[in-house]
């Protein structure tokens, strides 16, 4: 797939969730580096940093995104040949895509110990890694049934409840204002994180904070299953996450939005749960607090704030082992 298909598949959502869109944007630098034909290593330089600002540039609010694409192109070096830096951008790609595969198996292995053999768990949007982990549970032996929400308003919800079926696993779908009618009924809840800020703060899928909140008042466990490369290391420094706000006709058809001129549509995809209401984020490096959110992007971001900034800004690498 070429880069401007891939942009516009995260940007339709036909790609989505954290990781994939993360490992798909890699893939397509990958496939770009692959078929340039550029003089030199100047002009090759300035086009994988094109293809590279409009992936970017397709969802604000996954830092995965942005940290993959920053470690793919952190293996171009400007002062080789144009063959070596294109064989530098192929290595940091399959590296990154490795390396995600590797540490979402981990968070499986780490987060289904946290599952107890009859555990009822609650989760919210569809999160590889959160999947991963129940999946993982079951597969040990551990029976466990699951409350699914709808994920108003691009069900994300049904491609949840299908892979927990496919996996043998028993199954409530609800409706996402049903959560709190149903957490006395729940265990443990478990979420994934598009991104985690460095005071451990995890934006996720509108609704996960009012699902957090509904499991504090519950005394009900909250655990975020995030790859490191969730982590967005420009908090460091004071950046704010920027939530994403999607088209007005995801929520309320145009023909019935242009009878109502006094209504305004609000369709914010993602909102940011504060550290209080988790208790635990597994990560492919173990399970850590919220409030070690910093530890990670340090150890294993780097300092230099790691997220692509198109023009500047020095090759800090996401180290996913
Ligand atoms: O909020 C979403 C997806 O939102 P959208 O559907 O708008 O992309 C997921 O919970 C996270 O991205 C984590 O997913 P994963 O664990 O698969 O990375």
């Amino acid at each position: 797939m070429t880069v401007p298909e891939t942009a516009e598949k995260i940007k339709s959502m036909e790609i989505r969730g954290a990781g994939r869109i993360a490992r798909t944007a890699a893939e397509a630098l990958r496939d770009h580096a692959l078929s340039l034909a550029a003089p030199d290593t100047a002009a090759f330089k300035k086009e994988m940093e094109q293809a590279a600002a409009l992936l970017v540039s397709t969802r604000p609010t996954a830092v995965s995104l942005p940290n993959a694409v920053h470690y793919v192109m952190a293996g171009l070096d400007p002062s080789v040949n144009v063959d070596e830096a294109r064989n530098g951008v192929i290595h940091r790609a399959e590296q990154f895509i490795q390396s995600s595969q590797h540490a979402v198996e981990r968070i499986a292995g780490f987060g289904a110990r946290h599952i107890r053999d009859g555990d009822v768990i609650l989760t919210h949007c569809n999160s590889e890694v959160a999947l991963g982990c129940m999946i993982e549970a079951r597969r040990q032996g551990k029976e466990i049934e699951v409350f699914a929400t709808e994920v108003r308003p691009r069900n994300q919800g049904h491609i949840t409840i299908r892979t927990l079926n496919d996996a043998g696993i028993k199954t409530n779908f609800i409706v996402d204002s049903a959560v709190r009618s149903f957490i006395n009924n729940v265990n443990l809840v478990i979420v994934g994180a598009d991104a985690v800020t460095v005071n451990g703060a995890v934006v996720n899928k509108i609704g996960t904070s009012q699902v957090a909140h509904t499991a504090a008042e519950a005394r009900v466990n909250v655990i975020v299953a995030a790859e490191t490369y969730k982590f967005a290391p420009r908090t460091v420094v004071g950046e704010l996450i920027e939530i994403e706000e999607r088209p007005p006709n995801e929520v309320l058809p145009d023909e019935i939005a242009r009878t109502l001129p006094n209504v305004t549509v609000r369709n914010p995809a993602f909102d940011v749960t504060p550290p209080e209401y988790i208790d635990l984020i597994v990560t492919e490096q173990g399970a850590i607090p919220p409030q070690m959110a910093y530890v990670i992007i340090r150890e294993y971001l780097g300092w230099e704030i790691g997220e692509f900034n198109p023009g500047g800004g020095s090759p800090a690498g996401f180290n996913g082992e």
